[in-house]
């Protein structure tokens, strides 16, 4: 799915009504309706009265339109406006719909309306067209909500915030929602941490938005989901042979960590590789063999890390770093490994470490190379970041100046294409932030990576994907905080199997 700017989403709403031969009217009826449901299905049975604050534009005409639905349904409503010079047209037009019976008030300094504890609030305030800063008595009533005991839902947008760049002023008022409903594709402020504590849970509700104009739409920010075609793993064909699903080698582990090396490698065999050998230090041969007998063990000569790059003659993909360590022989494997693969790379963890102190190497990345850094890792191999936005800036630039992939984890793990393009992740929760879960990222990247059927950035995506639901499936029989990367590799087999087609 796309994500769009906030001018291609102005353009959007043009384009539907433009196409469908509708009034702008009618399609924010369509979006007062779908808010309605949504809040009817979120507030069954409330009996608070419902405050709805209204901007001048036509956030505060799907406010005003919602205030409506919300009292035909036997809610009690009571709508506060925004004073401005002048109201968007279709805002008049709900205005003058608005039944008599709901009480209306003009906003004023000094006199904000009162919001005991469990009040629900709608925030109508703002929406797409914020053109700069929030001041004055709109900063006002933003600051008197935040501070009240109040269940906020945001119309499209938590007022104060753009869509697709940061704030207009940097610590300024912007809503704090509990829930924020937003119509047609997800808005790039909903994925990034900075305004988590401003969007809260997101919504986003159908309204049949013009989906040629989606289509056609130029926009480097897309939204995996599960069932996007475009990611998902073909079936095995009948006669299909360990041969044909690859032979990886995974380097991995070093004294104390041999555990992100018996991870990865499940991960791995898990995540569909035909053959896998996992070349360990000297003391890890033990732990590796006795707790992953599928797969092959090469020995380094070293007990505790690793000094030596086998003979990559055998492999279709080499992964490298899970509990690597940085010593400087480990170092030097590194970068024999970018001087002589002519296969497939995946990077993770330490080996991404050691990017970041010795720069130089970077220069020597393969194209199409798959790296795998947490926001950490990332400053190290790049800068730190301004912001979230800047960030992906960054990100930006790094897969288009090597060529390579990189996946950016965390929440809505970024995978970032050769081409510049964005591929925000929808699977997963924070349970998987827990030791080992980047690993068996790591393992399961490296699977698909030897998989020839497969470009990288396919591979990247559906690695990620399958990731993330493989943790929510985890979470459903352990909860959040029970899981362990561990329970990640027991449920990559079914979150494969529901991502095959
Ligand atoms: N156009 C359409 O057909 C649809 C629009 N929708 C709604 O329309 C919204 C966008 O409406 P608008 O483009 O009218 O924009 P908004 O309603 O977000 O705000 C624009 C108004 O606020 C004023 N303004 C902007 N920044 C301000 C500030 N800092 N302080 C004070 N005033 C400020 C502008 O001068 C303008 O009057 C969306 O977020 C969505 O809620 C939905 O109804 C879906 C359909
Ligand atoms: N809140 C979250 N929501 C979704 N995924 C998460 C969340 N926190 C962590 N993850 C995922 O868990 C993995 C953690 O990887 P990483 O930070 O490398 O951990 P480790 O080094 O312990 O293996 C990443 O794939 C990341 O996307
Ligand atoms: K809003």
């Amino acid at each position: 799915m796309k994500i769009l700017t906030a001018a291609q989403t102005h353009q959007l709403d043009q384009a539907t009504v433009q196409a469908q031969g509708i009034t702008s009217a009618e399609l924010m009826e369509r979006a007062a309706q779908a808010l309605a449901e949504w809040f009817y299905g979120t507030f069954p049975n409330e009996t608070s009265e419902i405050l709805v604050l209204c901007g001048p534009g036509n956030n505060g005409g799907d406010g005003l339109a919602l205030a409506r639905l919300l009292h035909r349904a036997g809610y009690a409503v009571r709508v506060a406006l925004l004073p401005a010079e002048k109201q968007s047209a279709d805002w008049q037009h709900n205005r003058q719909r608005l039944p008599a019976a709901v009480p209306v008030a003009a906003l004023a300094a000094g006199a904000l309306p009162p919001l005991g504890p469990g009040a629900v609030v709608v925030d109508a305030l703002f929406g797409t067209g914020l053109a700069r800063p929030l001041a004055g008595l709109a900063a006002a009533v933003v600051a008197h909500l935040n501070a009240a005991p109040a269940r906020v839902v945001a119309v499209d947008l938590p007022s104060g915030l753009l869509a697709d760049a940061p704030q207009p002023a940097p610590g300024g008022p912007v809503v704090r929602a509990a829930h924020t409903v937003s119509f047609g594709p997800p808005k790039l402020a909903f994925l990034l941490p900075q305004n988590a504590e401003f969007v809260g849970e997101w919504h986003v509700e159908d309204i049949g938005l013009d989906q040629n104009f989606i289509d056609q739409a130029d926009t480097p920010w897309h939204f995996t989901q599960l069932a996007d075609a475009d990611v998902a793993l073909p079936r095995r064909g009948k006669f299909g042979y360990k041969n044909t699903f690859g032979h990886a080698l995974l380097l991995a582990g070093s004294r104390g960590k041999m555990g992100a090396a018996v991870l990865g490698a499940g991960a791995c065999l898990r995540g569909g590789v035909g053959l896998l050998t996992a070349h360990v230090p000297g003391g890890g041969y033990d732990i590796f063999q006795t707790t992953r007998p599928e797969a092959m063990c090469l020995t380094d000569a070293q007990a505790d890390f690793i000094s030596e790059l086998p003979d990559l003659g055998p492999y279709q993909a080499v992964g490298i770093g899970p509990g690597l360590g940085q010593q400087a022989a480990t170092r030097a494997v590194l970068e024999l490994l970018l001087r002589t693969a002519t296969v497939p790379l995946v990077i993770d963890a330490d080996a991404l470490n050691l990017l970041g102190a010795h720069r130089e190497l970077l220069a020597l990345l393969p194209e199409n190379t798959v790296l795998t850094p947490h926001i950490g890792e990332f400053t190290r191999l790049t800068e730190k970041a301004r912001d979230d936005y800047h960030r992906l800036d960054l990100l930006r630039a790094f897969t288009q100046k090597y060529r390579c992939v990189v996946v950016l984890k965390g929440a809505y793990t970024a995978v970032g294409a050769p081409d510049g393009q964005v591929y925000f992740n929808s699977t997963g929760n924070p349970g998987m932030g827990t030791g080992g879960s980047g690993d068996v990222l790591t393992g399961l990247v490296l699977a698909l990576r030897a998989d020839q059927r497969l470009g990288p950035l396919h591979a990247a995506r559906l690695a990620v994907l399958a990731h993330g639901h493989a943790g929510d499936l985890a979470a459903a029989e352990t909860g959040e905080a029970g899981l362990t990367a561990g329970d990640l590799v027991q449920h990559i087999g079914p979150a494969l199997r529901n991502l095959t087609v």
